[in-house]
């Protein structure tokens, strides 16, 4: 019996009904498969956690997520309670920046029983390597003076060891795919930081010659993700590239609340993290009516994570049955709640055995 012990995070928001969703999936997922067994234990760190305690996990927080082999979290984020900058840097990005989750994957693809918004989607299927551990996420900067001379500055963080890494993770990546790097850039703007990431790709490009690979500036890849996303294999950009280049990824599958995503531990001192793309959703939370195939598909990103593949495929392909199926949320056009779509998809998960 294989037991993976899972950190469960469900955070704020609808992050508290997708992620029960979605463990019920795995449950019945390792039912199914007999060898395999999930240990799930829940940590309720969220805003209201940090309204009661100060901070939005405890103080060895991150010492307990260590030992689990992998922390499955929804969403962080109630800025009517706490200022986003805070619930986010006091958790999410916290355990990212502290677990060393240099990588976030985020795919995108034509989903069966998912109309695109765009009028010829043809069969895009992408993923974007996302730089999770500096950019412009950054801490970095400060604030002086009040009024008039008021001021900010942010300082981005770029590291060549950090951009290289991203990038030979992008080229391994599309070693198994269709073969072909886009690096999303904007060296036409950003005077230092994106020439340097555009010197560093041409280096680690020229490790790959069996790779296909280009630069695009960021604004003219935005609008190729409308027009043409089915150029796209595997994309690598900086945090924030990636943040806003995956919202909009999600967008062209048909909604934000059926985009996964897997933040990877590179050098095993920690567990990675899995998580959908969305946020909280203050406005649709407690109605029971939100997606919770992002959370699923993150799951089965989890799956994979763990080498069980087969599974992970077999969960993707019952997921988009129902879909196909017409039990669907409001977000992609249908009438069924949360637990409706979980239901259907544990359902479809038993007949498998
Ligand atoms: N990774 C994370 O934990 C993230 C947290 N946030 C936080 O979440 C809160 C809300 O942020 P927003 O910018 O509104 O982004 P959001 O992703 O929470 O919501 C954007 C829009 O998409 C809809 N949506 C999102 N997920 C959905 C789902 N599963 N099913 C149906 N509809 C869905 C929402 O109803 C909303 O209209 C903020 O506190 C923000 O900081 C935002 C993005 C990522
Ligand atoms: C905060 C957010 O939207 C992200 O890092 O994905
Ligand atoms: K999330
Ligand atoms: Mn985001």
């Amino acid at each position: 019996m294989k037991k993976l012990e899972i950190a469960v995070v469900p955070g704020d928001g609808i992050g508290k009904e997708v992620v029960p969703a979605a463990l019920k999936v795995l449950d019945t997922l390792a039912e199914v498969h007999g060898g395999l067994q999930f240990s799930f234990t829940e940590f309720p760190w969220n805003c209201e956690y940090y309204l009661q305690h100060g901070a939005m996990m405890p103080a060895d927080g991150l010492q307990t997520l260590a030992n689990f082999q992998a922390v499955f979290l929804g969403a962080v984020g109630n800025p009517q309670l706490v200022p986003d900058h805070i619930s986010l840097w006091g958790l999410l990005i916290k355990i990212r920046r502290e677990f060393d989750l240099v990588i976030n994957l985020r795919p995108a693809k034509v989903f069966a029983g998912i109309t695109s918004p765009l009028a010829n989607p043809r069969d895009f299927d992408l993923i974007v390597v996302r730089e999770n551990s500096e950019g412009e996420y950054s801490e970095v900067g400060g604030r002086i003076f009040r009024g008039e001379d008021e001021l900010a500055i942010q300082n981005a963080i770029f590291t060549r060891k950090g951009s290289e890494r991203a990038m030979r993770y992008a080229f391994e990546l599309a070693k198994g795919r269709k073969k072909h790097v886009t690096s999303a850039t904007k060296s036409n703007g950003i005077f230092h930081s994106m020439p340097f990431w555009d010197e560093v790709f041409q280096d680690v490009q020229a490790d790959y010659p069996d790779i296909a690979a280009r630069s695009i500036h960021i604004d003219a890849l935005t609008a190729f993700f409308v027009t043409q996303p089915q150029i796209f294999d595997v994309i690598v950009a900086s945090n924030l590239f990636g943040d806003i280049l995956t919202d909009l990824g999600a967008a062209i599958m048909g909604s934000i609340g059926v985009a996964p995503s897997a933040n990877i531990n590179l050098n095993g001192k920690y567990p990675s993290m899995f998580e959908p793309v969305h946020g909280s959703a203050p406005d649709i939370a407690g109605k029971g009516i939100a997606n919770p195939i992002g959370q699923i598909w993150t799951a089965k990103m989890m799956l994979d994570h763990f080498g069980e593949n087969e599974l992970a495929e077999e969960l993707l392909r019952i997921i988009e049955e129902v879909t196909q199926a017409g039990i669907k949320t409001g977000d992609i056009g249908g009438k069924a709640t949360t637990g409706e779509v979980t239901a259907e998809i544990c359902q479809r998960i038993t007949q498998l055995s």
